[in-house]
């Protein structure tokens, strides 16, 4: 059973139209990427996703259940990090994800609290409020909050984006090893054409509210007589 297919997605703005006729799957296991120029309409089909905001059209099914029927037993099994996202900025980290722990009613919050904190190697932070934390301290906040619930699906809009090199290599390594390790299937916005060739099973990638490629990076690579992500990027973007 497919963890996520989404059908014929369409949402306007007024006079603007973000996404038009996408259509994308997510297998178990598998790490999807969401490519595309700003303004091509990645984020707009993420919050869609996410029941953040509701489609004009379309049909959105995770884990074989259509979410505007199923929501509560839907969003229970998926979770998701932006950087966009404000966590409580007076709570130290540590009540923060205790908070997510309770509010997701996990069995033993103390000890999945443990692990993430462990993950995300956010020991030394744990007595910080998330106000004081620098924006890539934060993003690893984000992303523990984000694995607290051992989600089916993790949505993650630009999950490196605040991050530097090194912390960045980490986290694409960590979230690849969650997702294999423990089956864990992901969907992904980055502008980071060598994480999405590191990370992504598939890529897709947008233009103008729809899709207009897609396939895992040596098969665009082929398909565009490009060297590298970077260059289908460009090329897509530029045609
Ligand atoms: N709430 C909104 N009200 C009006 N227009 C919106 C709204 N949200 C998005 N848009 C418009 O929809 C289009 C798609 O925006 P979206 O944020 O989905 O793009 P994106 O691909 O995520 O871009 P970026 O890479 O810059 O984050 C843009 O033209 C944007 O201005």
């Amino acid at each position: 059973m497919r963890v996520l297919e989404a059908v014929a997605l369409a949402k306007r703005f007024g006079p603007v139209t973000a996404v038009e006729e996408v259509s994308l799957t997510v297998a178990p296991g598998e790490i999807v990427g969401l490519l595309g120029p700003n303004g091509a309409g990645k984020s707009t089909t993420l919050h869609m996703i996410l029941g953040l905001i509701t489609p004009d059209s379309g049909s959105i099914h995770m884990f074989g259940q259509e979410l505007s029927r199923h929501r509560t037993e839907v969003l229970s099994r998926i979770n998701f990090a932006a950087s966009y996202v404000d966590l409580p900025g007076v709570l130290h980290v540590r009540e923060v994800l205790d908070s997510f722990a309770r509010l997701y009613g996990l069995r033993r919050p103390r000890v999945r609290v443990a692990e993430v904190v462990e993950l995300l190697d956010l020991g030394r932070l744990c007595r910080r409020r998330v106000m004081e934390l620098s924006s890539g301290q934060r993003t690893r906040v984000q992303l523990a909050k984000a694995l607290i619930n051992e989600p089916s699906l993790l949505i993650l809009d630009e999950p490196t984006a605040n991050l530097d090199p090194d912390a960045g290599d980490r986290i694409r390594n960590l979230l690849v090893q969650v997702a294999r390790e423990n089956g864990r299937s992901m969907l992904i916005t980055s502008h980071n054409m060598q994480e999405v060739e590191r990370m992504c099973d598939r890529v897709h990638f947008m233009s103008g509210g729809r899709i207009v490629a897609g396939g895992s990076a040596a098969e665009l690579t082929g398909v565009y007589g490009a060297a590298s992500l970077e260059e289908v990027f460009l090329k897509v973007a530029r045609s």
